[in-house]
């Protein structure tokens, strides 16, 4: 394994550097025949502020679980996690998620979908149609406010929920394979569109769970590949930004890297 020293994006990145820190953090489920099974083995990793994060690997070597674990809905069973300095639990408010399923409420408008997190944080309304209008328009959805979510198609229905995620401004983006469900044209377009809200910042931290790796490499700023529950590899992408996800895969480091990794995945 090779920890990388990384560049952290944000100016106020020192203050809280690592944003997300693991020491030997251990995670077993019980089996159901009895006794337990571990599904992440000690753990070391540090994330600095701003860093993008690719977390790749075969299906069930753990990346779920890892990033679970920084969302504190999975404890470890022995080693510690911190997010932003303080337990994961207590970090919460300050993380949004994002997920393949887009989980729209279906009884809400895209409009009401960006705003119900930040009604939930009591923001008035004036200010919670404000921000959930400027999100919304900022993924290329301004006049489509007023639309079910039936009404919309998967990329749309992806892109409300990026806007949903933005709004609540968190520090830190938990995404676990957010863009599979997409058509190849409409993923490419959302990626960039998401690179492009990312690096126009304050830029926050992401850790980005994919199975496919060349969307690993073309977004993230480092890579790390687990394997059966351990960090086989850890790598800084070093592709300059901004980045253009048409012609990225012509980058000799982004085939360096796709030939060191493929065999892995
Ligand atoms: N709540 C649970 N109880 C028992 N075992 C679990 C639980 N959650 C996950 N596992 C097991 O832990 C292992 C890692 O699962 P995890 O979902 O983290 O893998 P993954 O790398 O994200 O897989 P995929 O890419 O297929 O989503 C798998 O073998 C899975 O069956």
């Amino acid at each position: 394994m090779n920890s990388s020293t990384l560049r952290a994006h944000a100016p106020e990145a020192q203050r809280l550097d690592p944003m997300i820190r693991l020491r030997q953090a251990r995670v077993t489920y019980p089996k159901p025949e009895g006794g337990t099974r571990t599904v992440l083995h000690d753990i070391d990793l540090d994330v600095p502020t701003g860093q993008f994060v690719a977390l790749v690997g075969r299906s069930g070597c753990g990346k779920t679980t890892l990033l679970n674990m920084i969302a504190a809905l999975v404890e470890p069973s022995s080693g510690s996690i911190e997010v932003r300095g303080t337990t994961a639990r207590e970090a919460r408010p300050h993380l949004g998620f994002m997920l393949a399923r887009d989980a729209l409420l279906p009884w809400r408008t895209a409009q009401g979908n960006v705003e119900y997190g930040l009604e939930l944080r009591g923001i008035d309304r004036a200010t919670r149609r404000q921000i959930a209008r400027d999100w919304l328009g900022r993924v290329h959805l301004g006049g489509s406010e007023r639309l079910w979510p039936w009404q919309l198609s998967q990329g749309m229905r992806q892109r409300v929920a990026l806007a949903r995620t933005w709004a609540l401004d968190p520090d830190v983006l938990l995404m676990d394979e957010p863009f599979a469900a997409l058509d190849a044209r409409t993923r490419i377009a959302v990626q960039q569109e998401f690179l492009e809200l990312w690096q126009s910042g304050p830029q926050r931290t992401v850790v980005f769970v994919t199975h496919d790796l060349g969307e690993a490499i073309a977004l993230a700023d480092r890579v790390v590949l687990v394997g059966e529950g351990r960090i086989l590899d850890d790598v800084e992408v070093g592709i300059e930004r901004p980045r253009d996800l048409e012609s990225v895969a012509a980058h000799p480091r982004y085939q360096e890297l796709y030939e060191r990794f493929r065999a892995s995945i």
